[in-house]
């Protein structure tokens, strides 16, 4: 049946749809609940991503975010993220900022962080030499995204480390007026008035800016710079930095900061310059002038607080960023805090404490800075390794410092007679040796002055101090240019000292060798010589040899730590000064005091119109760019340096000895000469008569050699008795020092009743000593002639003849004997000259030795045998001119004008010239 099958088949195939559409349905409705499951997962995934996107915090505080997240839905996502946010927080939350204020206060004490009211309206007190603070604080800050919100203080690198910049919005501009305004008034508040300078310049209004300052400008301390001309205050700071580096940090210092560090003193202010712009870029040309001054500023104490001008700088820069009144962040704090800067102090505070600093500016400034203001506050705390640096006047209250270093190795002093020149070597001395020990620097000072200027350096007889540092100082020694050439020959055997210890090092230059060798003592020296003029003030072998000798010191001194102060009354003549270029351009830093001539370049003549006490300290040569004037202290009065000196002698180490003192007018005492002392019987060698004292700095004696050998016998020539006299006495006594009683022979023949005193004390000299001496006149001088003379003559034929002792003939006047002396006495082979002549000729082989005093060149050639003078190896001669000498000297010519006291030896074994001899003081005195 038809209609049955397919009642049938429609049942079967809406049965078959039936199942379809359920199985259709039962598919869609798992769908769709997986489908809500993925829903809820890629919701709770998306807030997840926006809660770590912009943190817990900010999500919670967003208004459709925070809804969104309060879902219930959505809390395991707010739970697991505050957890998270824990965890991470769990080191910094209570911690960190308790930390933070910690290292704030202890990296920015005092007034660099306290609250204004602790400081403000106190003048700072710190000069600079003290570590600087390393942070100023601005403000506080908290962290955006913490747990819980702590604030801890923001605080910014600055001077020396860091520049700030700051950017505002409209309604932030007055807000980072007050941060720039707080920020000075804290770094004033710390330092000395007068240590910081600051320089405003804004786009927009000639005043107006950082109003709580004004008062400053009264003392020169703020200086409002005109908003057309940012060109000029650029060029000022650019100008001032390169003055830093070419006569401040000259001795390889990288900063002020290191230098301040190094020497334990900061001689130069900080210069800070605030720049209000709008926000808009500086013309090209000023936007690169700004750059450089930000890269090279900071080493040079220039820094800048830059306002609303865009700039990128290759230099340390912290930024602020103010978004809204105080409110911004800090590239000290990052990207995920905010930073509120602290109110600041009511203007009528800042005003007040800006007046009380502008006043205690001016007060420091017009007080007539003294001699103490030189002194540093700690002394000998400065280290001279790479050069030395002291102060020497003022300036408006700011120190002038003189450097000697590799820069500006020596200085030349100039100004005329009566216009402190010697005050001025006062100051410098002074603050040099309040500064450096005797370990740093030794002192070597000469005065050619008619008068004893530097005598105040040695043991006075009322004031027992001396200055520890000084190891030479020469007085009186304007007649004897020798005492110049003995400074500069000791120069120079240190500098060759000096050069041979770094080689041994490996090292070329003194700083070097100070560090390959901790231990060493290697102090600078400062040699001055006060109106060195004189040392060329004839045209002969003492000036051309001080030339030489200076051109090396000047040359070579440099690296070797040995500087040289020329000081002269009239620079402009000294022709082997300014004649030598490899000379005076070593004379870097010049000193002209009021209205010296020549010292400073040819077109610089602002010493002309220098007031009195007050010198141009010049470190570029004398060129004009580098004129630094400065009010030089009174350094001589009483209760200047001698007060200092006997401070620092107080201080001396008891090992340190004396300095050696060349006084012109002062005869050697034999008995107190080191050589003299150390002489004893039994010595090494042969024996050696002391004759006088040598000019040098050792105050070496006058020494011969007596070996037993040709041409050993001592002539002493001119008409004086006295220091004849006194040459005679100091050989023979010497001579006896160094001989056991009876081991040496003397005889002592006296010709003129003038020289009877003397020949009689030497007799009793000898004989104290224990030594026999015969005292003989003329008749027993020839018989002992004739005596010696045969003897002579027989050991001479005699081979193997025992050795004598030495026999020392000491004959005063011998020329007095002439006449006697030539008779031929009948029967007698020969006559006493030809007798004296064989004695001196042969003699010294046989250890028989004459030293004898002739009255004058002629009357000795007339006893020694015809054209020879090979008999009388050594002589001095006292009022004999050098023409006269060249033949007792291998015909060199000698340049010498006879002066009182004062003789000249030689040695023609030893010396290649003559050298000047100063006669000892033999009289009176108990040997
Ligand atoms: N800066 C100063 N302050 C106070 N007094 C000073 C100062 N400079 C110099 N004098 C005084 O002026 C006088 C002359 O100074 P000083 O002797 O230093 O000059 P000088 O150039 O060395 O002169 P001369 O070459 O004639 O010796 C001295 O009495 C000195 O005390």
């Amino acid at each position: 049946m038809p209609s049955e099958r397919r009642t049938e088949r429609r049942r079967r195939i809406e049965a078959a749809f039936a199942e379809f559409r359920r199985a259709v349905a039962s598919a869609l409705s798992a769908a769709a609940t997986e489908r809500a499951r993925a829903a809820l997962a890629h919701a709770r995934a998306v807030v997840e991503l926006w809660v770590r996107q912009d943190g817990v915090d900010r999500a919670l505080a967003s208004r459709e975010l925070g809804a969104v997240l309060r879902n219930p839905v959505l809390a395991p996502v707010l739970r697991e993220a505050l957890a998270e946010r824990e965890e991470i927080f769990a080191e910094w939350t209570g911690r960190g900022p308790a930390e933070i204020a910690e290292l704030v206060a202890a990296s920015a004490p005092g007034a660099a962080s306290l609250p204004w009211e602790r400081w403000l309206g106190t003048p700072g007190r710190h000069d600079g030499a003290a570590p600087v603070p390393e942070l100023w604080r601005v403000g506080v800050a908290a962290v955006d995204r913490a747990p819980v919100r702590e604030e801890f203080p923001l605080a910014v690198p600055f001077l020396d480390v860091a520049h700030l910049h700051v950017s505002t919005t409209y309604e932030s501009r007055a807000a980072a007026e007050g941060l720039v305004e707080s920020l000075l008034l804290r770094v004033l508040g710390h330092f000395q008035p007068g240590m910081v300078q600051i320089h405003v310049w804004d786009v927009g209004q000639l005043t107006g800016a950082l109003p709580g300052l004004y008062p400053l400008t009264r003392a020169g301390l703020l200086t409002m710079h005109d908003p057309t001309q940012l060109h000029v205050l650029l060029d000022e700071l650019a100008e001032h930095i390169r003055r830093i580096h070419t006569s401040v940090l000259v001795e390889g210092h990288a900063s002020l900061r290191e230098l301040a560090a190094a020497t334990g003193q900061r001689t130069e202010p900080w210069r800070v310059a605030v720049l209000f712009g709008h926000r808009e870029r500086l013309k090209d040309e000023l936007h690169q002038k700004l750059q450089r001054i930000a890269r090279n500023g900071l080493d040079c104490g220039v820094h800048l607080v830059i306002v609303d001008i865009p700039i990128t700088v290759n230099s340390p820069v912290e930024t602020i960023d103010l978004v809204s009144g105080p409110i911004g962040r800090s590239t000290m704090t990052g990207a995920h805090a905010t930073v509120r800067l602290d109110p600041p102090p009511p203007r009528q505070a800042a005003l007040r404490a800006s007046a009380v600093i502008a006043e205690e500016a001016v007060r420091r400034r017009s007080r007539v800075c003294s001699f103490e203001d030189l002194l540093p506050a700690r002394t000998w705390s400065c280290r001279s390794t790479t050069g030395l640096q002291a102060p020497v006047g003022y300036h408006d209250g700011q120190p002038v410092s003189l450097t000697l270093g590799d820069a500006s190795p020596h200085v030349l002093v100039g100004g005329p007679s009566g216009s402190g020149k010697t005050n001025f070597l006062y100051a410098m001395l002074g603050s040099l040796a309040a500064r450096y020990s005797p370990d740093e620097l030794e002192l070597y000072l000469l005065d050619f002055k008619e008068g004893v200027s530097f005598a105040q350096f040695t043991r006075g007889r009322k004031d027992p101090s001396w200055l520890p540092h000084a190891r030479l100082v020469g007085v009186n020694v304007n007649t004897d240019r020798e005492f110049g050439l003995a400074l500069l020959r000791f120069l120079t055997e240190e500098m060759r000292r000096r050069a041979d210890a770094a080689k041994r090092h490996e090292v070329t230059k003194l700083e070097e060798l100070r560090a390959e060798d901790p231990d060493g003592r290697w102090p600078r020296i400062v040699a001055v010589i006060d109106e060195f003029q004189y040392l060329f003030s004839e045209r002969d072998a003492v000036t051309n040899q001080a030339v030489a000798l200076l051109e090396d010191v000047a040359r070579r001194g440099r690296s070797q730590g040995i500087h040289l102060v020329l000081s002269s009354q009239d620079v402009s003549s000294i022709e082997a000064f300014w004649g030598k270029p490899a000379i005076f351009e070593q004379f870097i830093l010049r000193v002209a005091l009021p209205k010296a001539r020549r010292v400073l370049a040819d077109t610089n003549d602002v010493a002309m119109e220098l007031p009195r006490r007050h010198a141009v300290v010049n470190h570029e040569s004398g060129v004009r760019l580098g004129n630094r004037i400065a009010r030089i202290p009174d350094a001589t009065s009483r209760g200047t340096f001698d007060a200092l000196q006997v401070r620092l002698w107080e201080m001396r180490s008891p090992a340190l000895e004396e300095p050696r003192l060349f006084d012109g007018s002062q005869i050697p005492r034999l008995t107190e000469v080191r050589d003299f002392l150390a002489l004893a019987p039994g010595g090494e060698g042969p024996p050696v008569a002391l004759l006088g004292q040598v000019i040098d700095v050792a105050g070496s004696a006058a020494k011969v050699s007596l070996p037993r050998g040709p041409g050993r016998n001592i002539a002493v020539l001119g008409s004086s008795a006295r220091d004849a006299g006194s040459v005679l006495a100091a050989a023979t006594v010497s001579l006896g020092r160094q001989h056991a009683p009876g081991e040496a022979t003397f005889t002592i023949a006296c010709l003129i009743d003038e020289a009877g005193a003397a020949g009689e004390q030497l007799q009793r000299d000898l004989k104290e000593m224990g030594h026999e001496a015969d005292l003989l006149d003329l008749d027993r001088l020839r018989d002992l002639l004739a005596d010696k003379a045969e003897r002579i003559t027989a050991r001479l034929s005699t081979s193997g003849a025992e050795r004598e002792p030495p026999h020392f003939l000491v004959v005063y006047a011998a020329d007095a004997a002439q006449a006697v002396l030539e008779r031929k006495e009948p029967g007698a082979p020969r006559s006493g000259v030809d007798n004296l002549r064989h004695v001196l000729r042969h003699g010294p082989e046989l250890g028989v030795h004459t030293i004898g005093w002739w009255r004058g060149v002629a009357r000795l050639r007339a006893m020694l045998p015809l054209g020879s003078t090979d008999e009388v190896g050594a002589w001095v001669a006292f009022d004999v001119h050098g023409q006269e000498l060249a033949s007792l000297a291998a015909g060199q010519v000698i340049t010498w004008s006879p002066r009182a006291r004062r003789g000249l030896f030689f040695d023609r074994f030893e010396h290649a010239r003559p050298e000047v001899l100063i006669p000892f003081d033999v009289l009176e005195e108990a040997r």
